[in-house]
């Protein structure tokens, strides 16, 4: 308020015109045509009931006194907007760069971008519970999942369930439902380029491949085996690649539903937020389909590979001795593949990316990982002209390459997979941030963008700097994600609304891009502007050297614009 001098000075004016008409009307009210009457009174009445709650959020309010846009600490149709756009993360981004540390982005919304609320609100026992932003999932859908449910007891219920799926022993048993789908790519990748004249020479560069294309098929068809045992068949099928080409933009949709609490409460969520939707519904549908087929399949069809259905279906919960019921079973096996799928295809596209925008750390890599795997001359040819790669699924010579891990791990930083908010609200009797106290209620975010590209723990953010993340030893800064001075950067969430799928996401995406960086020589497309040279791209978004994302909960993004050759062996 004191900083809005002359919106409140507007809003008073307003409230007191408003005051006036009620009480014109109501002396009006006995010569007046009654309907009229009513309509007046229903319309000032509204108006008035608008605007004292416009002044209240704006000067009574316990976050009246945070700094941010008014049109913010006014309404939620402000997030709205920006989730639609997909800008959200670069409009908060701006508004910290005006206000500071801590900004207000809704009525009751705080965005805090420091490593010390990122950590109290992590915390294990953190007095936090998950924002009804979620709860869109279970208003259109019916079902919940472990990653959208409000009720804490449920969700460490389904957590404990989950997790035995993802457990790091157990993901060996996933490898036939993960290498044939990144053997196809490659295959697919090398049958489009010329061959080379013979084996100790590069081959001609081939045509321009979109790199969050060519992923998104391979990844989509990894999850579908890996949680349903049914290759979803969109590297092969383009007919079948609608669902998960509009999954990013679908979720949107829910997010977007998900700031208008009052629309969903007047069901309203509906006729005014379908058309953002209708796409996750197909999803969805797409998903139940996949379950049905699940279902009837017998372990003596599975031919003893294990999914991760299989596991959810015969995992009891240790604590409750509940298992799960049909319907949870199929809520949880779809949200794996949504949890999965962009998130995975955004670390392995921004590496790429970074790859070769920085092509100094490309070439150390394709070095480091074409010596560490010789080619295995017994193998079977690939299309005739290329030795297989002989890296497999968890290879442990692969989990020991740390200069992969720290191109991976400063892509992640600079492309996170959660590059806005993932909202938790102040449970009963508020909670701590950074010494600063929030009442129940109050909404919090930690803005992951940002915070990655904060220069008080990451000097020199904006530039592509792997040998942060390499040891000492090894002539790197030896930062570790998540502890030290580098505990801002948690790429895969923390606590008890952490990531289940890390350490299968970490084999899956390193495997993708050994695979890659072995078997092929990568180049950018020549010709392809990514940036803002033609001066008309939306502010936040000019500089060349960025991996461009939207923010649909996960980042979403596209290409980068890559050209494959053979390379010499
Ligand atoms: C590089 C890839 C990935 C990244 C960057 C990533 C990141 C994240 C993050 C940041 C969260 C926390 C969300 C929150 O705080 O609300 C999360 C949750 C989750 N992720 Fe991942 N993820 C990845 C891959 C995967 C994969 C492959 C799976 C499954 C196979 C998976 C399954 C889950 C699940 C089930 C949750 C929800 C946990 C809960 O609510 O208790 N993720 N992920």
């Amino acid at each position: 308020m004191v900083q809005h001098p002359f919106a409140a000075a507007l809003i008073l004016a307003t409230l007191g015109f408003s005051c006036w008409r009620l009480v014109y009307l109501a002396f009006k009210s006995t010569n007046a045509i009654r309907w009229t009457f009513d309509l007046e009174l229903a319309s000032t009445a509204l108006c008035s009931w608008i605007l004292a709650a416009l002044l209240y959020r704006l000067t009574l309010h316990p976050l009246a006194n945070y700094p941010g846009p008014v049109i913010a600490a006014c309404t939620d149709w402000y997030n709205v907007y920006w989730v639609a756009t997909g800008n959200r993360h670069l409009e908060i981004d701006k508004q910290h760069k005006t206000w500071g540390t801590t900004i207000r982005y809704g009525p009751n919304r705080i965005s805090f971008c420091s490593e010390g609320a990122h950590r109290d609100l992590g915390a294990v026992n953190a007095n936090v519970l998950r924002s009804s932003v979620f709860s869109s999932f279970k208003k259109f859908f019916g079902v919940d999942s472990s990653a959208t449910t409000l009720d804490p007891k449920e969700h460490a219920f389904r957590r404990r369930i989950d997790y035995q799926t993802l457990m790091p022993r157990i993901l060996q048993a996933y490898e036939s439902r993960v290498t044939p789908h990144i053997d196809f790519m490659t295959t697919h990748l090398a049958e489009d380029l010329p061959k080379a004249s013979s084996e100790d020479q590069e081959g001609e560069w081939g045509p321009t491949q979109n790199m969050t294309s060519v992923l998104t098929y391979c990844i989509a068809d990894i999850m579908a085996d890996v949680v349903f045992s049914q290759p979803w068949n969109v590297q092969r099928d383009p007919r079948n690649r609608r669902p998960i080409e509009m999954l990013p933009k679908s979720t949107t949709g829910l997010l977007v539903v998900g700031h208008m609490q009052t629309v969903i409460r007047l069901g309203l969520h509906w006729v005014m937020f379908f058309p953002f939707i209708k796409d996750i519904l197909q999803f969805l549908l797409l998903a139940k389909s996949f379950a049905s087929r699940r279902a009837s399949l017998s372990d003596h069809d599975l031919e003893g590979r294990r999914d991760i259905w299989s596991t959810l279906l015969v995992s009891k919960d240790a604590e409750t001795g509940r298992t799960f019921t049909p319907e949870q079973l199929t809520s949880e096996a779809g949200m794996f593949v949504t949890a999965g799928t962009g998130t995975s295809i955004l670390a392995v596209s921004s590496t790429l990316f970074y790859l070769l925008r920085y092509p100094h750390t490309l070439t150390r890599l394709a070095e480091d990982i074409r010596a560490r795997f010789s080619v295995n001359r017994t193998s079977p040819n690939q299309n005739g002209s290329t030795p297989a790669c002989p890296i497999s699924w968890g290879s442990s010579e692969l989990q020991n390459t740390p200069y992969l891990y720290a191109c991976i791990y400063e892509a992640m930083r600079l492309s996170p997979g959660l590059p806005g908010f993932s909202p938790r609200v102040a449970g009963p009797g508020g909670v701590s941030l950074d010494g600063i106290w929030f009442p129940e209620g109050t909404e919090l975010g930690i803005p992951f963008w940002s915070l990655n590209r904060d220069a008080r723990y990451f000097p020199d953010p904006l530039t592509y700097n792997p040998d942060r993340w390499m040891p000492v030893t090894q002539g790197g800064q030896g930062l570790q994600p998540g502890s030290g001075p580098a505990a801002a950067f948690t790429p895969f969430g923390q606590g008890r609304f952490g990531c289940l799928g890390r350490h299968f996401a970490m084999q899956e995406v390193t495997l993708i891009l050994s695979h890659l960086i072995w078997l092929f020589d990568i180049r950018q497309e020549p010709r392809k502007d990514y940036g803002g040279k033609n001066g008309n791209k939306p502010e936040g978004r000019g500089c060349d050297d960025e991996f461009q994302l939207h923010d649909r909960f996960t980042g979403d993004g596209d290409g980068p614009y890559v050209q494959f050759r053979h390379r010499s062996f």
